[in-house]
This record gives C-alpha cells, sequence and structure tokens, in this order.
C-alpha cells in the first residue's frame, strides 16, 4: 500500500492549487480525479457558462445596435460555433490545469473515484479499471457538488436537461422551461432567450434571486420579463410527463393551475454535497443534515488531519471561495499562520445581463440585524456612464452604517456590476466610509465614479 504525506479528492478549485503547492512545499502528496482535472468551475461551471454568455450578449449588443445608429440587419446565430469555442475555452483551461499538475515535483495525479477504507485509508477504483489502496497523514476533501433533483411526479421518466447536460445541446431548444429562479436558472435562461429559444422560468419562491432584497429582484425580473422571459413564481411543479417530442409540465400558481407545454426541461433547483458515495462511515467524517462535511473555522472535520474544502462543506458555494479555502488551509499547515474562514468577506456576482454584484450585506439582513442603517439607491439610468454607452438597465444600491459611515453591503445590479461591486469591496475591507467616497476623485466618465454621486443620497 503507498503511503502519501497528503492525498487531496477532488481535482476542483480548491484540491488542484493546494496538492501543487503542498508538493511544492516537499510533500509527497498524491491528487485522486474521478472524471476531469478542473472541476465543476472549468467544465461545466463559470467557464462554459460564462463563455457562452459572451456570445449571447453579442446577439443582444447586435440588436441593440440600431439604438447607437448602427444597422446590423438580421442578427443570425450559429449555435455549433458558439459552441465550438466554449469547447475550446473549457480545454485549454483544463488541460493548462492538468499540465500544471504534471508539471508538479512530487505531485502524483491518479484519475478514480476515491473511497475511504479507513481513518486515513482510501480505495480508488481506477478509471483504467483495478483498484489502489493508498494512505496518507492528511487528507483533504474536495468533491464538491452535483445538481440537486427535486421530487416531483413523473420527473425521473423524463430526459431533463441539467447544467451539465444543457453544455452538450447540440440546437438551441424550442422552448426552453427553467425549473429554479436563481443562479444557474437566470443565467441560462436569459443566454438561451437571446440565442432565440422560448423561455419560461418557475420558481418556488415569491420572487426570483428570493434571498436579494425585493427592489432587486423585481428590477431583474422587469428587465428579463421585457426580453421576454416568462416568469412564473409562487409556483408548485405538480407533475411531469412527456407525450413524443414534448414534455407537459403541471404547474400551480396561487388558484392557477396550468399545462406548460415544453421541448426542453431544465433542473436548476440547486446543488447537494458528492458526500454520499465517500464512504465517510469509514473514517467517521460527520457530515450536516443536507449531507454536507461539518467542519470547524479552520476547515478540519472532527477527525484530525482530515480536511474539507469547496462545496462539499457547504455555505457559499463560489470559485473564489473554494480557492481561498484552499489559501487557508496551506497558509494554516505550511506557513503556521491562523487563519479562518470566519468573517472572509463573500462577494459574488450573478452573470446575468445586467450583472449583478453583491458584497456585504442587504437591506433586508439590516433590518433584521436591527441595525442604525441607511439605504443609497442610483438607477442606471442616471448614469453618465451608463447613457453614454446605452447601458441604463438597472441600479445600484449600497446599505451603510449611520453611526460609524461604514458600508454594509451593496447590490450593484448594472452593467459590469460585479466589477463596481469589487470597488465598493475594497473599500469595505480597507475602512473606507461612504462619506470619503462621496467626495472621491475617479476618473471621468467611468461606472465608479457614479459611486460619488450613489453616496450624495445618503444626506447624513
Ligand atoms: C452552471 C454553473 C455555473 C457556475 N458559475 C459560477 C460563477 O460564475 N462564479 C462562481 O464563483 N461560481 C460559479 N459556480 C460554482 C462553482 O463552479 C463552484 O462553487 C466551484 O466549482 C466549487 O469548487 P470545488 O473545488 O468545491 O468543487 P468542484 O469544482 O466541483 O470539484 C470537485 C471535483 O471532485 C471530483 N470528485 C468528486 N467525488 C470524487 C471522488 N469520490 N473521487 C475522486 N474525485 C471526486 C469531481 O469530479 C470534481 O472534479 C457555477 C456552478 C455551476 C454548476
Ligand atoms: N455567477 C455565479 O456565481 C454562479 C452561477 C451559477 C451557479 N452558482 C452556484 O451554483 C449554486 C447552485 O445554483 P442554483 O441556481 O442551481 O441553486 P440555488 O440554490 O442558488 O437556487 C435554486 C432556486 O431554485 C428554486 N427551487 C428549488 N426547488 C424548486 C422547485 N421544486 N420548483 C421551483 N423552484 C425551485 C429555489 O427556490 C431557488 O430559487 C449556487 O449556490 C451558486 O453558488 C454561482
Amino acid at each position: 500500500m503507498k503511503h502519501y504525506d497528503a492525498i487531496i479528492i477532488g481535482a476542483g478549485q480548491a484540491g488542484t492549487p493546494l496538492a501543487k503547492k503542498l508538493a511544492e512545499a516537499g510533500k509527497k502528496t498524491a491528487i485522486v480525479e474521478k472524471r476531469l482535472v478542473g472541476g465543476t468551475c472549468i467544465n461545466d461551471g463559470c467557464t462554459p457558462t460564462k463563455a457562452m454568455i459572451a456570445s449571447a450578449r453579442a446577439v443582444y449588443q447586435a440588436k441593440k445596435a440600431s439604438d447607437l445608429g448602427v444597422d446590423i440587419g438580421d442578427v443570425k446565430i450559429n449555435f455549433k460555433k458558439i459552441k465550438q469555442r466554449k469547447d475550446d475555452i473549457v480545454k485549454q483551461f483544463r488541460e493548462s490545469s492538468e499540465k500544471g499538475i504534471n508539471n508538479t515535483k512530487g505531485l502524483q495525479l491518479i484519475f478514480g473515484t476515491a473511497k475511504f477504507s479507513g481513518e486515513k485509508e482510501l480505495t480508488i477504483a481506477l478509471n483504467d479499471g483495478g483498484e489502489e489502496k493508498i494512505t496518507a497523514d492528511l487528507i483533504f476533501i474536495n468533491t464538491g457538488a452535483k445538481t440537486a433533483i427535486p421530487e416531483i411526479e413523473g420527473l425521473d421518466a423524463i430526459d431533463y436537461l441539467t447544467s451539465t447536460t444543457i453544455l452538450d445541446l447540440e440546437a438551441v431548444p424550442e422552448h426552453l422551461v427553467v425549473i429554479g429562479g436563481n443562479y444557474i436558472g437566470l443565467e441560462f435562461g436569459q443566454m438561451f432567450n437571446r440565442f432565440g429559444s422560448k423561455i419560461t422560468i418557475l420558481e418556488k419562491s415569491s420572487g426570483i434571486i428570493a434571498k436579494e432584497d425585493q427592489d432587486i429582484s423585481s428590477a431583474l425580473t422587469e428587465i428579463l420579463t421585457n426580453e421576454k422571459i416568462e416568469i412564473i413564481t409562487d409556483v408548485k411543479v405538480s407533475k411531469i410527463s412527456r407525450d413524443k417530442k414534448q414534455i407537459q409540465i403541471a404547474v400551480e400558481s396561487g388558484k392557477t393551475k396550468k399545462n406548460i407545454i415544453a421541448s426542453h426541461l431544465l433542473i436548476a433547483a440547486g446543488r447537494i454535497p458528492q458526500t454520499a458515495d465517500l464512504g465517510l462511515e469509514s473514517c467517521g467524517v460527520k457530515l450536516d443534515d443536507r449531507g454536507h462535511i461539518l467542519v470547524n473555522e479552520k476547515l478540519e472535520t472532527n477527525i484530525k488531519g482530515i480536511y474539507a474544502l469547496g462545496d462539499v462543506k457547504g455555505g457559499p458555494a463560489f470559485t473564489h471561495i473554494a480557492y481561498n479555502d484552499y489559501t487557508i488551509v496551506y497558509r494554516n499547515l505550511i506557513e503556521g499562520t491562523n487563519y479562518s474562514i470566519h468573517d472572509r468577506p463573500v462577494p459574488y456576482c450573478m452573470f446575468t445581463d445586467p450583472q449583478l454584484g453583491r458584497i456585504g450585506i442587504s437591506e433586508k439582513e439590516a433590518k433584521e440585524q436591527k441595525l442604525n442603517y441607511e439605504v443609497a439607491v442610483l438607477p442606471m439610468a442616471y448614469v453618465a456612464r451608463g447613457i453614454e454607452t446605452n447601458e441604463t438597465l438597472g441600479l445600484m444600491k449600497a446599505v451603510v452604517d449611520v453611526d460609524t459611515k461604514k458600508i454594509l453591503g451593496a447590490a450593484i445590479l448594472a452593467s459590469e456590476g460585479g466589477e463596481i461591486m469589487s470597488v465598493l469591496q475594497m473599500a469595505m475591507e480597507g475602512g473606507i466610509t461612504y462619506d470619503q467616497i462621496r467626495y472621491c476623485v475617479f476618473a471621468h466618465p467611468t461606472y465608479t465614479e457614479s459611486l460619488n454621486n450613489l453616496f450624495m443620497k445618503i444626506h447624513k
């Protein structure tokens, strides 16, 4: 049985850089991957979706070009080329990541499915056949998450799409119904709408992006509805069946019942951790009631020397959080630091168009926490850069602490909302207060310059 200093299960956004750095630090390391190096982000998540969203935005921009006095005529898409571009980018990222692993001295990449067969022992079902048992002093679980399939009558009998399989479509669906009105549902929904599909989004909450403030949810609903996306909220999907080429989706919303006929169905109702087949009973690592691995603030499980990083541990499920998990674990173990996952900022950006960049707390949360707060809102229609570039949809919103003048949070539903939000994140981390930003000199005419005006809305 081969023994390593460290084994990483899953070549995702935390596992790959951690494996390389541990090996570079002199630890004899193995990384086990059951599918593709790069994990969800590179193969089925951020990379392919953002590549395709760029094509969808080009369609939208081309159709809007006449507003700027540029007549393009009929806008046609070449879906084969859109998919090929996406596949090429994914391949480039994956190969570069795999090459990075293979070029790291002291690091072995094993393609297979890892399962605990003892406290610090793993049995690998090798992709090439056969199995191998390996042990290590340190084990890092980075197995990520997969699509959650809701319990809906008839769903099992339907060839529904997930965020992974939809990326393999060779043609644009005629009518795509999406179950779930959050990140995945909205990014794909708007993308395929722009490619020419009819889109219906079914969301069980009273609004899309239900965790956000009502005004942000309503503004995005209006933007998507104006693009002719149908959004049905407060919905219960009661039954799904297939009739020849059509999928029938029976839904109830309030007192209304209707049958939606679709060509394709995308399930975007959340993700579940990949822990069920890890054999965790053999090592005694504890899970929460949703199957996420329980960790302390240093990401160590209840078993000393076994850590969990990224989506598999629950909490915010983003690439930058998985990556930050790696930096925390690595620095604490190898550099002797004392970093914790508590109190780190959790920025995120949903890549609808306009984007929704978010940081800190929402107005709803400030109210729940009974803080002495004030809110500043600036519609993008008042932003010079937005007017000049024909990007006037959305709004900037910030929540501030009246006593300390600190920025508590922001929701930037705007063109380049993610970048504008990051400026505010830096201010929050650096302790720059809203009254300083109000008079900060920014280059004209940038989106960021409008942060002056945003904070002018606060009269304290
Ligand atoms: C459609 C979509 C779009 C997204 N867009 C964004 C975005 O724009 N921005 C953002 O920040 N986040 C986005 N995310 C979320 C992001 O992809 C994840 O948060 C991130 O990939 C999590 O990284 P991870 O390292 O925890 O796990 P993963 O990247 O999922 O890696 C886990 C790896 O472990 C492997 N594995 C699992 N079990 C085993 C086993 N038993 N043995 C061996 N290997 C195993 C898996 O095959 C996988 O390669 C998106 C997700 C999806 C689905
Ligand atoms: N840009 C980004 O950062 C980005 C993009 C895509 C995905 N992600 C990550 O992927 C994760 C998963 O995204 P997601 O959108 O699938 O999940 P989610 O958990 O964020 O949202 C799922 C939505 O589906 C709804 N829903 C659940 N069951 C339903 C049902 N039976 N009928 C109707 N609606 C139902 C929920 O109310 C919720 O609004 C997210 O947590 C996010 O962190 C991030």
